[in-house]
């Protein structure tokens, strides 16, 4: 797993520094905690008063009376800050997943709003995070974990951090030697709890690596079960699971048996604390060197100084996998953009990545713009040859040019390049504009770039819905007679505009979705403002009548194409022809 900067304190300071909806909630909690320790101090105040004076024989007097309303009251209080507590700690949960969800769907999309919030551009993407699956499991029950370290650890925090100060300042006042005896054994509970989270921390951070690896395995059987049985393999894989799961299984066991050894330990200390403050207060009132009223006041407060820190190593469990959790979010957040971005970056799954777009970057208008690849290669970490070796061409404004060339001389990869998918290893992609001045690839606003791009991939994606809403896509605003005359062109016009179309095009054949792709992106053309088209094989596969209509569309749709070509006919229709080299083969 790639080291990520992991924020180990009692409270996690990239949630704090982040989120306002963080800091509002801990400034809240500190309030209620100190109103909660105030009531703590009078109820034990109350119910020494109340007893003692049972004792001294006087009867239900008015001061007595009194007292049991004001204990009541103060009961009553508690309950209600409890209450209060509960439902600020839910709200500002909510509030953080929410906002971290939409941070980190932003980020993987390109938008990036984490990147401007303190990312270092250090950290890079945990590999915990680097499928879909991950991703998933991340954003939905992953930052579900989070509920507890909201819900439960951080309110028992700030009471563990007000309520033992303010019972030992008043448990000093009434009794100096039990407040010292308090005050030398509360640390030790301290340092116990420290202990105990060092060990938990990474027995639970292997707890959630093993669910994600589960989850991962899980995804990738589920992909690719098809293959799997028709080659009658499907059953080999149930002890494969099988065996993810016991792990997953085994972790779970180890962090609960952890979990409950170390709130026994805790309560340990602090049972023998309270026993130590308890005898010394018997001796003493057996000598007659205390009062009743002031030992059984401190007897009922001294458990109330070490109750708040036991929670708060019970509740430090619940809240591991939520750190865990957290630490995922921010190696995504912190990543440099363009590592994050990868994620819905077209074919490419792996290095190098593209970028994420930034809202300062500049964005020429394509329209008349050349587009010149100077000396670009791609390779990936890993691989001993180049994905595309060194190649240098000019995309003239209107023309169409042809990218041809054996399987995996990296025509693909040339079109991710230019897509901003995958950025160059070497060599750089320049823009020149209508009226001459030159940018770099490199330096512009991602957004605006495939804005004006129409691009039609190998495998292309098709959405739940209609074949109009699929060909829309390109401009949601393009008009029922405009998805006609762009489904025509595309030599689809057997598809009907409204015929439902699932997920992935899993009811179209591989021809009507490849049709479907070059619709859309003429309508991104005619009516959605792009300058330039990138076709990646958009007649592969289709017969020929529909192969000369898209020819023909491609031809008329005068603005610059480049159009990934094995088929004679597509090629001999291109104004210029870039034939890519094969690939070098290495045999080691
Ligand atoms: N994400 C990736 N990680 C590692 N290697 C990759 C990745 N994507 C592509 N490659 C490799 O890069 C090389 C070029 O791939 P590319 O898809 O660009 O070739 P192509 O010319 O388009 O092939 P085809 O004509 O078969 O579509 C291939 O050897 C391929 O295996």
């Amino acid at each position: 797993m790639t080291p990520v900067a992991s924020a180990r304190g009692p409270i996690d300071p990239r949630l704090v520094r982040r989120s306002r909806a963080v800091r509002a909630y801990l400034v809240v909690s500190i309030v209620l905690a100190t109103l909660v320790a105030g009531l703590v101090v009078a109820q034990a105040w109350l119910i020494a008063s109340v007893v003692s004076d049972g004792f001294e024989g006087s009867g239900v007097t008015e001061a007595v009376t009194t007292a049991l309303v004001a204990l009541a009251a103060v009961v009553a209080g508690r309950a209600l800050l409890g209450w209060l507590h509960t439902v600020v700690s839910a709200r500002a949960a909510v509030q953080v997943k929410q906002q971290l969800r939409s941070e980190v769907v932003a980020q993987l999309l390109g938008g990036s709003p984490g990147s401007t919030a303190s990312g270092s551009g250090t950290a890079s993407v945990s590999s915990a995070v680097s499928s879909s699956s991950a991703v998933v499991t991340l954003l939905g029950p992953g930052l579900d974990k989070l509920d507890p370290y909201f819900a439960k650890y951080l309110p028992q925090l700030v009471l563990a951090l007000t309520v033992p100060a303010v019972v030992v300042v008043s448990v000093f006042v009434a009794d100096p030697l039990s407040g010292v005896t308090i005050a030398v054994t509360l640390p030790l509970v301290v340092v116990f709890m420290v202990l105990v989270g060092y060990v938990t921390r990474d027995r639970t951070e292997r707890r959630w690596r093993a669910l994600v690896r589960l989850s991962h395995h899980f995804s990738d059987v589920l992909d690719g079960l098809v293959v799997l049985k028709v080659f009658g393999r499907s059953r080999n894989q149930t002890k494969g699971i099988a065996e993810v799961g016991e792990r997953n299984r085994r972790e779970t066991m180890g962090a609960l048996r952890l979990a409950f050894l170390s709130s026994f330990v805790l309560e340990l200390v602090a049972s023998i604390s309270v026993a130590l403050v308890a005898v010394s207060i018997g001796l003493r009132l057996v000598e007659g060197h205390m009062t009743l009223m002031t030992g059984l006041f401190v007897l009922v407060l001294a458990p109330d100084a070490y109750l708040p820190l036991r929670q708060v190593g019970a509740h430090f469990h619940d809240s591991a996998e939520g750190r865990a959790v957290a630490d995922d979010v921010y190696a995504i957040l912190d990543a440099p953009a363009g590592r994050a971005s990868r994620f819905p970056a077209g074919r490419a799954s792996g290095f190098p990545a593209g970028r994420a777009s930034g809202a300062s970057r500049d964005h020429p208008t394509l329209a008349g713009a050349t587009i010149t690849l100077e000396e670009v290669s791609v390779s990936y970490p890993g691989r001993t040859t180049p994905a595309l070796a060194a190649t240098s061409l000019t995309l003239a404004p209107g023309q169409v040019t042809a990218l041809t060339g054996p399987s995996g001389c990296g025509k693909s990869t040339l079109v991710d390049v230019l897509m901003g998918f995958v950025a160059p290893t070497t060599g750089r992609v320049v823009v020149r504009t209508a009226d001459g001045t030159t940018y770099d690839l490199a330096d512009l606003d991602l957004t605006a770039w495939r804005a004006e791009l129409a691009w039609v991939p190998q495998v292309p994606g098709v959405l739940a819905g209609t074949v109009a809403g699929n060909v829309r896509l390109g401009a949601p605003d393009a008009s029922d007679r405009d998805v006609l005359a762009a489904l025509r062109d595309a030599g689809a016009p057997d598809l009907h505009p409204w015929r439902d179309v699932h997920e992935g095009g899993a009811n179209l054949s591989a021809g009507e979705r490849r049709r479907l792709a070059v619709a859309r992106a003429l309508l991104r053309v005619r009516r959605g403002g792009a300058a330039v088209m990138l076709l990646d094989e958009p007649t592969a596969g289709l017969d020929p009548t529909s192969e000369q209509q898209v020819r023909r569309a491609l031809r008329d749709a005068r603005v610059t194409v480049l159009v990934v070509a094995h088929r004679r006919a597509l090629v001999a229709d291109a104004d210029a022809v870039v034939p890519l080299p094969a690939p070098l083969v290495v045999v080691s």
